[in-house]
């Protein structure tokens, strides 16, 4: 088989994507038209000519502007059913997505229509698709906490229909601890808790997610490789972490994709999954993320197989639909035994 269907063929779950960054230039300005919003860009090339970064934050004031244009129940179902297709031909058989209300009911889109649009996709991807889809909220940690425990409340009713909370936004200068209380709350609610941390912060804030948050999950993470006892203690307790390769590379995490440590974290015992995070801005989705390490020499067919059992491995599943799951990533394997 070659390489290339390797990769965008085996099963694989994305835990690692914000629905916000999956927007397209050419949807944004097909919704632009449709609800009579003006954008700061007069063309698609000059949306694309503006994805420059080299931080976090000159990225995220792109992505909340773009965002601007999101604002019936139907704009989120069409955003979701566009990422839907797109991971469903990268292989993506399972997929937790994060949402960012507050980008949308401070600019007076209510919590609800958010999430009708967003379960309507998920519903269609279900349908069309055979993928399970699990929806994380996000708090956006540049924001008080008074503003996520509203955002909490918003979200009481849906409880049924979103698996667990997050933390991103501008991560420098908000540590997790600012978010105790509200993490605190979900735990009690029965949620999930996941958090960005050590993306640009230091290790710090990884130690305050396991244990002030006390997170089911770590988002990048890269940085702790810093600390060799967090490295320790992240492998013991078998934590997963959503890496975003392409998303390091365009936001100057890391200077080239062959310094990427993408090899440490699996040589250290880590249990690292390979995720786009915001693919419209960041040039890929995640066959593409798995293939730009491959290409830069990081990873083996058999690393590609790690991976994509670490991303099922580090899904919130249940136990019958993980098995399910890794069943057929087994047969996969068997059936391409040649390529590893
Ligand atoms: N990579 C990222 N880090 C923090 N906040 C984000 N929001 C969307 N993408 C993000
Ligand atoms: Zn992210």
């Amino acid at each position: 088989m070659h390489r290339q269907d390797f990769i965008t063929e085996i099963p694989k779950a994305e835990l690692h994507l914000h629905i916000e960054g999956s927007l397209e230039p050419e949807l944004m300005f097909a919704l632009a038209r449709r609800n009579r919003v003006s954008i700061p860009f007069s063309s698609i090339e000059d949306v694309r000519q503006a994805y420059q970064f080299t931080k976090l934050q000159d990225f995220l004031d792109i992505y909340y502007a773009g965002a601007d244009v999101l604002l019936t129940a139907e704009d989120f179902r069409d955003l979701a059913v566009a990422y839907f297709d797109r991971a469903a031909a990268d292989g993506v058989t399972h997929a937790e997505i994060f949402f960012d209300p507050q980008t949308h009911t401070l600019r007076g889109v209510p919590f609800d229509v958010v999430m009708e649009g967003l379960l309507a996709g998920v519903e269609d991807a279900r349908r069309r698709h055979g993928m399970s889809v699990l929806l994380i909220l996000c708090f956006l940690r540049h924001l008080d906490e008074d503003s996520a425990f509203a955002t909490f409340r918003s979200a009481e009713k849906w409880f049924g229909q979103i698996s667990g909370v997050g933390l991103d936004s501008s991560e420098v200068g908000h540590p997790p601890s600012k978010f105790a209380k509200v993490f605190a709350a979900a735990a009690d609610a029965g949620l999930k808790r996941v958090a960005h941390a050590g993306e640009e912060g230091p290790p710090a804030y990884v130690y305050e997610a396991l244990d002030i948050l006390r997170v089911d999950r770590l988002d990048h993470g890269n940085r702790s490789l810093e600390d060799p006892f967090l490295i320790s203690r992240l492998a013991r307790d078998a934590m997963t972490l959503t890496v975003c390769p392409l998303s390091n590379l365009k936001l100057c995490v890391v200077e080239d994709l062959r310094n990427h440590p993408i090899d440490i974290m699996l040589e250290k015992g880590l249990r690292a999954t390979l995720n786009s995070d915001d693919p419209a801005y960041f040039g890929g989705y995640v066959a593409e993320n798995y293939r730009a390490l491959v290409d830069a020499g990081k990873l083996s067919n058999r690393d590609v197989a790690t991976l994509a059992r670490n991303s099922f491995l580090g899904s919130f599943l249940n136990d019958e639909a993980l098995t399910h799951q890794l069943e057929r990533l087994d047969a996969f394997l068997l059936r391409h035994t040649a390529a590893l």
